[in-house]
C-alpha cells in the first residue's frame, strides 16, 4: 500500500519523496524523531504522514493531533493540508498550538469544578498589573522594552519549570525579579475579582497539573489523540514536552519533527536539549535524518551547512542538495546606513515580483529607516509585526515634553516629566514648592523669586528660562539637537542608562532616528504628523501580504518562510551577535553566541536563489565592526565571484590607497587609484593577502 501511496503522490502532485522522507511518512507506531535540515520538506512530510495514517492505516482523522508553534503556523498547516488532501480526507484532524490545546484542558477542568477564571494575556490588565508590581517593589517605573523583558522572564521560569526559589541562580537582568515574580503569582490566585487570573504560560502550568491530578481528563485525551505530531519541536519547552509526553502515553505514537539548528527561542524557554535526549526517554525511538534541501541553490546550501558546523552544541548533520549552483552568496560592505539602503532600494527597483524578496534584520530598529525610505520611493512592503514601541517610546515622549514645556513654562506637570532629564539643578523639594505657587507665572521666575534658592542657582535658572525661549523658536531638527546637546539630554540619558542597566547604544539609536526623521519637517506639528503617518503605513503594511510587496522581517519571524532573494542587513558586531552574547562568550559561555549563529543560519536558509549579506562601516557616525559571522561565511564562499568588488566600488588598497574600480575581467580587477593612476591587479592575490577592501559603492 505504501508504494501505492507514493505513486499517488507522484502522479497527483508530481511529488517524489526521497527515501528518508518515505521512511518518515510510513512510520506508524511508536516514537520517532525526525531531525531535518532547512528546506528538507518537514511540512511536506508531516502532511503526507497524516494522509498516510488516514488513507492507508485507516486511522480516524479525529484521533490525530498536529501541534505547531504559532497560531499562524497551525492555520497554514491546516490550509496546506486540506488544499492538498481535502478531496480525499474529511475534516476532523486537530491542528493546534500547544497553548490552545492546553487551554482546552484548562477550560474543561475549570468548568467541571466550577472554578472562575479570566485570561489576562493580550489585555492591558497584564501589563498594568506587572507595571504596578514593578513600581511597588522597585519604587520606579518600568518602560515598555523592560516590560517585555520582564514578561519573557516570567514565561522562561514557567516554561523551564524553574522553582521560584531557585530564580536567584539564573541571571535575570531585572531588578528584584524573584520578588516581582512571586507577587505576580500570588495576585493571580488571590485578588479582588475572586477569580484565577491566567496568562499565556499559566495555561501550560495548569494543563500539566490537571493531567497529573485528573485521571478522567488525562484518559479522555489519551484515548482521543492516538497519534500526535509536533512540528518545529525544537521550540517546545520543558513543560510543553511534559504535557505532550503525558497525552501520548501509553502507546507513545509521537512524531516529533525538529531542527535543532533552527532553535532560536531559548530566551523564551525553548529547550531543544530535551529532544537531544529523546533516546534516553524512549529507548525504542527511531531517529530519521532528513538532510536533503529542496529549497536553495547549491551555493547557499553548501555555505550554510559549513557555517553552522561552527556550533558545538548540535546533532551532527550535513545538509546537502541536488539543486544546481546559481549566483554565489554576495557579501557587501557599505560606508553607512544610507548607502546600504540606497543600494537595496536601487536593486529592488529593478525587480518585478516583490513577493519573492525579503529584507531581514536582527533588531526591529533596523526597519525604521528602511520603511520610511521604501514609503518615499513608493515601494510597497509587508510587515507582519512592526516596531510599535518606537512610536510611543519614552525618548520620543521626553522630546515632545521638552518642546511642550518651551511653549508653556508655567506648567509644573510638564516640568516634572523632564526636570531630571537635563541639568536643571531643580530639586524634588523645589518641584513640590512650585506646585503651590502662582500657576500663571513661569516656573523659573517662581524659583528665582524664592528667597531660599541660592544665587548661583538663580543664575542657572535664568539661563534655562532663556534656553527654553530659544527652543520654542527652533525648527524640529534644531530643537532636537538643542535638547540633546545644549540641554545635555544625551548626557543625562547615558548616566540614566548606566544606573538602570539599559543599553545606551540602543536608546541612542532611537534618538538618532527620531532626529533624522525630523530633518524635513518645518514645524513640530508637521514632525508629529509625519511620525503618525509612518506609524499608520507600517501598521497597515500587514495587509500587503498577498500584494506585490517586499517582506521586511526580523530574523526571528522569518522562520518557516522562503524567498527567491534575501538581503540580510546591518550585520555588525554588537547587533548580531549581540553585545551580551559576545560578553558571555568571552567568559567561556558560548550558548548565547551559538543561538545568534543559529539565527543567522535561519536567515541564510530562507533564500532560494540569491542571498546578500550587507554590513556597514559606520553606524551613527561611529565606526563599527562587521559581524564575525561574515568572516565565517566568507571563508566558504567561492572566491572571486563572492567578493564585494564591483565596477564603481570605491576601494582601499593597503599600499596604493583609495581608488575606483573601473572594470573586472575574470581574475583581473582594474582600479583607478587617486595617487597612482590606473592599475591591473590579481583578485586572487588581493584576497589572499587581504590587500583590498571595499569602502563604498557609487550607485548610478
Ligand atoms: N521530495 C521532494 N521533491 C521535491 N520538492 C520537495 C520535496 N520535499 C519537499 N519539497 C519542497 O521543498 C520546499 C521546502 O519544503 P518545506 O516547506 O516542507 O520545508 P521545511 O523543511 O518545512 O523548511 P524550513 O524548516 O526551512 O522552513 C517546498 O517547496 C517543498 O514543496
Amino acid at each position: 500500500m505504501g508504494v501505492n501511496f507514493f505513486n499517488f503522490l507522484s502522479k497527483k502532485f508530481n511529488l517524489d519523496l526521497n527515501e528518508k522522507q518515505k521512511e518518515a511518512v510510513t512510520h506508524k507506531d511508536g516514537p520517532v524523531l525526525v531531525l531535518a535540515s532547512p528546506g528538507s520538506g518537514k511540512t511536506t512530510v508531516l502532511n503526507a504522514r497524516i494522509a498516510y495514517l488516514i488513507l492507508n492505516c485507516r486511522i480516524n482523522p479525529r484521533n490525530i493531533l498536529a501541534i505547531t508553534f504559532s497560531k499562524a503556523a497551525a492555520r497554514d498547516m491546516n490550509d496546506r493540508f486540506y488544499s492538498t488532501y481535502g478531496n480525499l480526507i474529511p475534516n476532523g484532524i486537530k491542528f493546534a498550538t500547544i497553548h490552545s490545546f492546553a487551554y482546552k484542558i484548562v477550560r474543561e477542568y475549570f468548568y467541571k469544578n466550577n472554578i472562575n477564571y479570566d485570561i489576562i494575556e493580550g489585555k492591558s490588565i497584564k501589563k498594568s498589573l506587572l507595571k504596578t508590581i514593578y513600581n511597588k517593589i522597585n519604587s520606579s517605573n518600568i518602560n515598555d522594552d523592560k516590560l517585555e523583558e520582564l514578561s519573557n522572564a516570567i514565561g522562561f521560569v514557567k516554561n523551564l519549570m524553574i522553582n521560584p526559589n531557585d530564580i536567584k541562580s539564573f541571571n535575570f537582568q531585572i531588578k528584584n525579579f524573584e520578588k516581582i515574580f512571586k507577587l505576580y503569582e500570588i495576585y493571580k490566585r488571590e485578588n479582588e475579582f475572586n477569580k484565577i487570573l491566567l496568562d499565556f504560560d499559566d495555561m501550560l502550568v495548569q494543563a500539566n497539573n490537571i493531567l497529573k491530578k485528573d485521571r478522567n481528563i488525562l484518559n479522555k485525551y489519551q484515548r482521543l489523540f492516538k497519534y500526535i505530531l509536533v512540528d518545529e519541536a525544537q521550540d517546545t519547552s520543558l513543560i510543553q514536552n511534559k504535557i505532550i509526553e503525558k497525552v501520548a502515553l501509553p502507546e507513545n505514537n509521537l512524531f516529533m519533527v525538529c531542527d535543532d539548528d533552527q532553535s532560536i527561542f531559548r530566551f523564551r524557554g525553548a529547550d531543544p536539549d530535551y529532544l537531544l535526549d529523546f533516546r534516553k526517554r524512549y529507548k525504542e525511538a527511531r531517529i530519521i535524518f532528513m538532510q536533503q534541501n529542496y529549497r536553495s541553490t547549491k551555493n547557499i546550501v553548501d555555505v550554510s551547512n559549513k557555517f553552522i558546523q561552527n556550533n558545538f552544541k548540535r546533532y551532527p548533520k550535513n545538509m546537502f542538495t541536488a539543486n544546481s549552483r546559481k549566483s554565489p552568496i554576495r557579501i557587501m560592505r557599505f560606508l553607512s546606513d544610507k548607502e546600504q539602503i540606497n543600494y537595496i532600494v536601487n536593486s529592488i527597483k529593478k525587480e518585478e515580483d516583490l513577493r519573492e524578496i525579503a529584507i531581514l534584520y536582527r533588531n526591529n530598529i533596523s526597519s525604521m529607516r528602511l520603511a520610511q525610505r521604501l514609503y518615499e520611493e513608493n515601494i510597497l512592503f509587508y510587515m507582519k509585526d512592526y516596531y510599535r514601541n518606537f512610536f510611543n517610546h519614552w525618548v520620543l515622549n521626553d522630546i515632545l515634553n521638552f518642546i511642550r514645556f518651551s511653549y508653556d513654562d508655567t506648567n509644573v506637570n510638564l516640568l516634572e516629566s523632564i526636570y531630571t532629564k537635563f541639568n536643571s539643578y531643580i530639586s524634588k523639594k523645589e518641584l513640590e514648592y512650585l506646585k503651590y505657587q502662582d500657576k500663571s507665572k513661569s516656573v523659573f521666575d517662581n524659583l528665582i523669586n524664592n528667597p531660599e534658592v541660592k544665587s548661583f542657582k538663580k543664575r542657572n535658572l535664568a539661563k534655562f528660562k532663556r534656553d527654553f525661549e530659544i527652543l520654542k523658536t527652533l525648527k524640529p531638527v534644531q530643537a532636537i539637537r538643542f535638547i540633546r546637546n545644549d540641554l545635555k539630554y544625551d548626557k543625562r540619558l547615558q548616566e540614566y542608562c548606566e544606573i538602570m542597566g539599559y543599553s545606551y547604544d540602543y536608546i541612542k539609536n532611537i534618538l538618532e532616528i527620531l532626529e533624522e526623521f525630523s530633518v524635513k519637517a518645518v514645524t513640530m506639528q508637521e514632525y508629529v504628523d509625519n511620525l503618525n503617518n509612518l506609524r499608520k503605513i507600517m501598521h497597515e503594511s500587514k495587509n500587503n501580504k498577498y500584494k506585490n510587496a517586499v517582506t521586511l522581517s526580523t530574523l526571528h519571524s522569518s522562520k518557516g518562510l522562503e524567498f527567491k532573494k534575501v538581503y540580510m542587513i546591518d550585520l555588525i558586531e554588537g547587533q548580531i551577535p549581540t553585545l551580551e552574547s559576545i560578553r558571555l562568550s568571552e567568559l567561556g559561555n558560548m550558548d548565547a553566541l551559538e543561538e545568534e549563529r543559529r539565527l543567522w543560519y535561519v536567515g541564510m536558509t530562507r533564500a532560494k536563489e540569491h542571498l546578500e549579506l550587507l554590513t556597514v562601516e559606520y553606524k551613527y557616525n561611529e565606526s563599527v565592526m562587521p559581524s564575525r559571522f561574515i568572516g565565517e561565511v566568507a571563508e566558504h564562499v567561492e572566491k572571486g565571484n563572492s567578493l564585494p568588488y564591483r565596477v564603481n566600488s570605491i576601494v582601499r588598497h593597503k599600499k596604493l590607497g583609495l581608488g575606483l574600480v573601473k572594470s573586472i575581467n575574470g581574475e583581473i580587477i582594474t582600479i583607478d587609484f587617486d595617487d597612482k593612476g590606473e592599475k591591473n591587479l590579481s583578485i586572487d592575490m588581493c584576497i589572499k593577502r587581504n590587500l583590498l577592501e571595499v569602502i563604498n559603492y557609487k550607485v548610478n
